[in-house]
């Protein structure tokens, strides 16, 4: 729906800002614009807008050149959050939010029950309405910031490194509530950030941008993460690339066996004989209660007499992701990441080693899908070579009025 084509942007002084972009953005997804500093991202971002105009090239919004559309119109459907949220000082958080439905002429009743909703929304508290930006945090200000440019519902929304001002915690938090508002509102939304973490927790697609603003690569953070274009990519991602890949694999697609996993009433004789150094213990729901080293199990009696070293922590099969199954086998004193249901009881076990299988089965998944996807091209192919040859001498007259019209 956003399109850049052949888009270069020179400043007088020398300067290639962006240099022949070509890059498609799906509507209602979030496309993040990743890259070292002064690699093109911002000017990128608002030559969508019309803050920069490029030198060269074509921005296109649902098909239309954007200078066939006036600057201010062309705004009004694009909402901008920048860092540190720009608000203005000496209007009230209300205020400031309702700024652009009442440069749109609303009525200040309307416009001031609008602003309520987006502060709720956005997860504030009604009474900070009546306060001013600075008896705010620099968080809660980044969420009026948002709640301000989805003032006039704009369905697509430009995101300047929106969250980068404030600390970590609550950085993260601001994450999670961006990507809660998303899966209600589905915006078009264009984010730049020049942290790979943050571009691939919150992009749909990324674009990775190298300096002199050549695009290096433009993918799913998944393809990104397993299939870096270049060394630049690559060393961008970072080295631990591997095992952030893993945040991509559901738990429930890892390779589990049933593993050394005994109740507490086994005797000690049974599970001695079952000849592993450690043995996972459970309840009588299969819930487990700690790991049992072989070398240190009482002369007799049951599993319930042994001493029990903690589990670290268990992966949920059920919403966790492999990377939160390899920490559980990191953890564990067994080496063994513990997966269980949703009712906690043990499903299976698997080490580091098999659990890296996981990637490969994701690897092999992507290469199917590929191949099918090419099989299907080439039967669609045969089809309408068939279609063709029943048709005879007409095929030709046929494929004329065809095409994409
Ligand atoms: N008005 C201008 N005149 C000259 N050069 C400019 C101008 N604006 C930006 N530039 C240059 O264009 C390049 C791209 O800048 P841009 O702000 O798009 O980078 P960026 O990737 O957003 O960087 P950062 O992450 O540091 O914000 C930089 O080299 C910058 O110095």
């Amino acid at each position: 729906m956003i399109r850049f084509d052949t888009v270069s942007k020179n400043y007088p002084n020398g300067t290639t800002a962006v240099d022949e972009l070509s890059l498609e953005l799906a509507e209602g997804g979030i496309t993040v614009l990743v890259g070292p500093s002064g690699c093109g991202k911002t000017t990128t971002l608002r030559m969508i807008n019309r803050m920069v105009e490029p030198t060269a090239g074509t921005v296109s919004l649902r098909g239309q050149d954007i200078r066939e559309i006036r600057a201010p119109e062309l705004r009004r459907g694009i909402g901008y959050v920048i860092q540190h949220a720009g608000l203005f000082p000496h209007r009230t958080i209300l205020d400031n939010i309702a700024t652009v439905p009442l440069l749109l002429g609303w009525n200040r009743r309307k416009a001031q029950a609008r602003a309520a909703e987006l502060l709720e929304l956005v997860g504030l508290p009604s009474e900070m309405g009546k306060r001013y930006p600075n008896q705010l945090s620099g968080g809660q200000q980044q969420r009026v910031g948002v709640a301000r440019a989805l003032g006039a519902d704009p369905p697509v929304l430009l995101m300047d490194e929106p969250f980068s001002a404030v600390d970590p915690i609550v950085r993260a938090e601001l994450q999670a509530e961006f990507i809660r508002l998303q899966k209600e509102l589905h915006k078009t939304i264009v984010f730049v950030t020049h942290d790979i973490d943050e571009a691939i927790k919150l992009g749909d697609n990324i674009a990775v941008f190298r300096t002199g603003g050549r695009l290096a690569q433009f993918d799913t953070p998944e393809r990104l993460l397993a299939h870096p274009a270049d060394e630049f990519v690559a060393g961008f991602v970072g080295q631990d690339r591997g095992i952030r890949r893993l945040s991509f694999v559901k738990a429930a697609e890892v390779p589990l066996r049933d593993g050394p996993v005994l109740p507490a009433t086994t005797p000690v004789a049974r599970a001695r004989a079952a000849g592993e150094p450690w043995v996972l213990v459970v309840d009588d729901e299969r819930r487990p209660l700690g790991w049992a080293a072989e070398a240190e199990l009482p002369e007799n009696g049951t599993l319930a007499d042994a001493s029990l070293t903690r589990l670290g922590h268990t992966f949920s099969l059920v919403g966790d992701s492999a990377r939160a199954a390899l920490d559980s086998a990191l953890l564990s004193p067994s080496r063994l990441a513990v997966g269980v249901d949703t009712d906690g009881a043990v499903v299976g076990v698997a080490d580091a080693y098999e659990l890296s299988a996981a990637t490969a089965a994701a690897d092999r998944a992507e290469a199917e899908a590929a191949g099918d996807k090419s099989a299907g091209a080439e039967a669609a192919w045969d089809k309408s070579a068939g279609a063709e040859e029943e048709a005879g001498g007409k095929a030709d007259t046929g494929s004329a009025g065809g095409g994409e019209g």
